[in-house]
């Protein structure tokens, strides 16, 4: 079903009807992406969660056209990109970056820090035309070095001689290299020691404050997400099923799900009283989802009507929206 993003008139980036599906093999299809509708506003953080394999990894990569969506669209300030051909779309490449979770695989480790980080300064054009100027180049690399807390000395570094952070750091001055505007984060502190994370979250937050910067921020562990994002979306099997307010779905979860995923955080740091007990088995095929609610295998408070009528997206009166007949927030 397609919904229209119902946010202010203009984000900086919108999905609608959002569809990626995979053929792998005999003739089988696998939805990773199955309808997802979403708006992110300039200077928000739009936290992605949901188990492993619930297609975040792919919504990011189609909200940056870093691979093409087989339906629905991508509306990035104003512009559908979604069919825009590459040369109309290079110059928007340059306002959205994308920023791993592995450090050191995105890094070539025969290159020096300074190349790395200057390789988009050299491939794209300055915003007026024409090439920069060594000059401007290494006035742009010192500047990319203070903003992500290193040293100039790094510069003339490679990357296995820093530590994980530290060169998540020169990951994040690569993606900044070119002023972006959107920064779709993929689950980018997960390998890092916690002591660390903490640090690259705050970094996070600091240049979105120092630089006006809209973040997809996807990540499993539900304290970062808490702590980063102002709103959250809830992926289960390819789908969103609970959009809101960061404070509203993490404290008073409506979906079932939201809820259960919040109970199994080993330490909570969120409200868990009175919440379903974690969730058991794995996660159903998305080559074969479950008919009615995808989730009904898996919920504690499933009913007749959630195994045949899969639920859509609704707003609720707090104005998150939910996909569940029997949300455990009230209507
Ligand atoms: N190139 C591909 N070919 C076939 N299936 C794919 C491909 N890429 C992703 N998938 C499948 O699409 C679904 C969604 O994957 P995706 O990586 O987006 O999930 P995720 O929520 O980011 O998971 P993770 O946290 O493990 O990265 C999974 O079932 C995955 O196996």
């Amino acid at each position: 079903m397609t919904r229209l993003p119902v946010d202010s008139p203009a984000p900086l980036i919108a999905a609608q009807d959002l569809r990626m599906t995979y053929r792998v093999g005999r003739g089988q299809v696998l939805r990773a992406l199955d309808g997802v509708s979403l708006s992110v506003q300039r200077g928000e953080v739009l936290g992605l969660v949901g188990e492993s394999g619930c297609g975040k990894s792919t919504l990011g990569r189609c909200l940056l056209r870093l691979v093409q969506p087989s339906g629905g669209r991508v509306v990035f300030d104003g512009t559908d990109i979604t069919t825009l051909p590459e040369r109309r779309l290079r110059p928007l490449r340059q306002e959205m970056q994308m920023v791993f979770q592995d450090s050191y695989a995105a890094l070539n480790p025969r290159r020096r820090v300074g190349d790395l980080v200057a390789e988009p300064l050299r491939v794209h054009p300055a915003p007026g035309g024409g090439w920069r100027s060594r000059a401007d180049i290494a006035a742009r690399l010192a500047e990319l070095m203070d903003l992500v807390g290193l040293p100039q000395a790094a510069l003339a570094r490679y990357p296995h001689e820093f530590s994980g952070g530290q060169r998540q750091r020169i990951n994040i001055a690569r993606a900044l290299a070119l002023s972006p505007r959107l920064v779709v984060a993929d689950e980018p502190v997960a390998a890092l020691d916690v002591s660390i994370q903490a640090q690259i979250v705050n970094l996070f937050m600091d240049l979105r404050d120092r630089l006006g910067l809209t973040y997809v921020f996807v990540a499993h562990d539900l304290a970062v997400v808490r702590q980063i994002s102002t709103r959250v979306a809830v992926m289960y099997l390819g789908a969103i099923v609970e959009l809101g307010e960061a404070d509203a779905v993490l404290h008073r979860p409506a979906h079932p799900y939201t809820a259960a995923l919040i109970a199994a955080v080993p330490e909570p740091v969120v409200r868990t009283e009175g919440l379903p007990p974690p969730l058991r088995g794995d996660v159903p095929s998305p080559i074969a989802p479950p008919p009615g609610c995808r989730f009904h295998t898996r919920c504690p408070v499933a009913r007749d009507r959630c195994r045949v009528d899969p639920p859509t997206l609704r707003g609720l009166p707090d104005g998150r929206e939910v996909a569940c007949h029997y949300p455990l927030v009230e209507t």
